[in-house]
């Protein structure tokens, strides 16, 4: 089952974004809002400082959904029922999620605020 070379690694990679943004409800809605915010940072001329900062904003949303759905996943495969430490886990793991898109929202907000209102 191992992967074989670095190509292949990269192929199964390739495989699981795909794969996320196909089945996961949240990743679709994450997706198009990451393509409105890149277009809102072309339209705006952000700088280029801007931009690595709106990009690494993005992909941490996207990746701590991303681990979220993984534990997820993970965790059901462990137990069905009602088990207070998977709880803990998978409320943990979705306030990830929340702080990053906090964090995003600030983000957003120091971006574009002045940009929108001039
Ligand atoms: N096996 C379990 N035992 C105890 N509580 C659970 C269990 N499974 C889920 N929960 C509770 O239900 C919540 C939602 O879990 P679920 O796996 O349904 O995530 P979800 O609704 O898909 O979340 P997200 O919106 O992040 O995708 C968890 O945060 C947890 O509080």
């Amino acid at each position: 089952m191992k992967n074989k070379n670095f190509l292949q690694s990269l192929k199964c990679s390739f495989n699981g974004i795909v794969a996320y943004f196909k089945s996961e409800r949240n990743a679709k809605i994450e997706f198009v809002f990451a393509i409105l915010a890149f277009a809102l940072g072309i339209i705006f001329k952000l700088s280029k400082t801007e931009f690595a900062v709106l990009s690494i904003t993005i992909f941490f949303v996207i990746v701590a959904e991303m681990i979220n759905t993984g534990l997820e996943k993970t965790l059901d495969l462990i137990d069905k029922d009602f088990n207070k430490d998977i709880k803990f886990i998978k409320d943990l793991s979705a306030g990830f999620v929340l702080l990053s898109a906090i964090n995003s929202i600030i983000i957003f907000y120091l971006l574009f605020i002045d940009k929108i209102l001039r």
